[in-house]
């Protein structure tokens, strides 16, 4: 079984990340994991602290020479703010005089609608909202894109590839049929500043983000993850916690604002008519049974078609306005307006980092759920083999054990 768990404050000394089940012989480095890093801090409409704070990798456990050794692997992500936090964030106790004259360390006592401050302040018991923010921050995420490397690279093992773009910031989308972008496509995604395939739709992005920014306000958006090389199969049909959809959209709404998940043209096809909205089966001329369209956005019935999967997530705008909301000091119960120190103006690319990663760890979860195995090899000795029993259905009936020619593996697995 494929588990991860993370830990770590905002401003806290590092993130750990720990993921346990991956097979050996999974090719992962500290430059594999920089890189995605790197990737979640782009995107334009992100806050100062992005420019100057670094995240530094180190592969504490689980992988040596570059290769996974089948046992948990822990990554540890050190925050370069740690000198300036390191009173006010101590696990010891500090003396109060250590900490007085920190600008950063005044009770924070005017909760941000939106964010999880106010509730997380009534339910864990805390007179301020640092404790909530701290771990409530989508800072956490970091540790999230680490482990959905590692996830990333032994899908990569089994030629399944992901990519998330953005398709929509505040008002501006992309046209519905722009055609979709697949992971070979990711150094153009990343050399534009909102993860946008679409240069024009992109171009309004940038005024939409500006003219948000200069009135002190944020903004949300849509990311699409996009998968390629997807076995048919993952997922079940057999109960609500098997599904694959149910899953990824657990993941996905389990990501620090994403308020709404579509799985394929989701609620798009729920105004379609029956004729409209599904993906009719055909042969093509090698007798494998294709679908012309891709509206499902690859899974049916709760598990993955094989193919192309697509799932969106959408993202609410940044909590912490500039022009600050309506809120109650707690300490006084007096109106007041919320706490704005800095904060990012829209985060939706570096959330659509985030989202492939959780994809990613969703579908390796699924992917060795099917097919086990305890090396990468043996996946994929696992996986061919269910490819090669698949039957085709305009083969020779008396050909071979199957109803027709076996469906071939991909070339790379063979
Ligand atoms: C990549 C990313 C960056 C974010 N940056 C900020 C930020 O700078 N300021 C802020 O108030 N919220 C930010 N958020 C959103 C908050 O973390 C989120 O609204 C908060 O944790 C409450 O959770 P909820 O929105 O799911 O209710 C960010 C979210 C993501 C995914
Ligand atoms: C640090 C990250 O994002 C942070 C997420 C976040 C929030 O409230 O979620 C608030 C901001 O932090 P701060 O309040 O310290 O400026 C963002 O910078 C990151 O993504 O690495």
């Amino acid at each position: 079984m494929l588990r991860w768990l993370t830990s770590g404050e905002s401003h806290g000394k590092s993130l750990v990340g720990i993921i346990e089940g991956l097979p050996a012989g999974v090719e992962l480095t500290t430059g594999h994991i920089q890189q995605t890093l790197a990737r979640r801090r782009l995107g334009y409409g992100r806050g100062a602290r992005m420019k100057f704070e670094q995240d530094q990798v180190q592969l504490l456990a689980g992988v040596r020479h570059g290769s996974t050794m089948g046992g948990p692997v822990t990554i540890e992500i050190a925050n370069t703010e740690w000198p300036k936090w390191e009173k006010i964030m101590s696990a010891d106790p500090v003396d109060p005089a250590e900490v007085e004259g920190l600008g950063r360390n005044a009770p924070l006592t005017r909760p941000r609608p939106g964010h999880a401050d106010y509730t997380g302040m009534q339910k864990y018991g805390f007179a301020e909202s640092r404790p909530v923010l701290e771990r409530a921050s989508a800072r956490e995420t970091a540790t999230r894109v680490a482990l959905g490397t590692a996830a990333g690279q032994f899908l990569r093992g089994l030629g399944i590839t992901t990519v998330a773009h953005t398709t929509a910031v505040g008002t501006v989308s992309v046209p519905e049929d722009a055609p979709l972008p697949d992971a070979s496509d990711v150094e153009s995604l990343d050399a534009d500043p909102l993860r946008c395939f679409h240069q024009q739709t992109s171009e309004a992005m940038v005024a939409e983000v500006d003219a948000a920014h200069k009135a002190g306000e944020t903004l949300g958006g849509v990311v699409e993850v996009v998968v390629d090389g997807v076995p048919p199969g993952l997922g079940s049909y057999v109960h609500w916690d098997r599904k694959l959809d149910s899953r990824l959209a657990g993941a996905l709404m389990g990501i620090q604002a994403i308020k709404g998940v579509e799985i394929g043209d989701g609620f798009r096809t729920a105004a379609r008519r029956g004729s409209e909205a599904h993906d009719e089966i055909e042969l093509d001329d090698q007798g494998q049974a294709v679908r012309s369209t891709n509206r499902a956005g690859g899974i049916e019935g709760g598990m993955s078609i094989g193919g192309t999967l697509r799932v969106r997530a959408g993202m609410k705008p940044i909590a912490t306005v500039p022009r600050a909301l309506r809120t109650v000091d707690t300490a006084t119960g007096e109106a007041t307006t919320a706490h704005h120190q800095r904060s990012d103006v829209c985060a939706v690319p570096a959330a659509g980092v985030v989202a492939e990663a959780m994809v990613s760890l969703v579908i390796a979860q699924a992917v060795l759920e099917k097919f086990g195995g305890d090396s990468l090899p043996e996946v994929q000795r696992n996986l061919a083999s269910y490819l090669d029993s698949l039957p085709t259905l305009g083969g020779d009936p008396q050909a071979g054990g199957h109803d027709g020619d076996p469906v071939q593996p991909p070339a790379h697995i063979q």
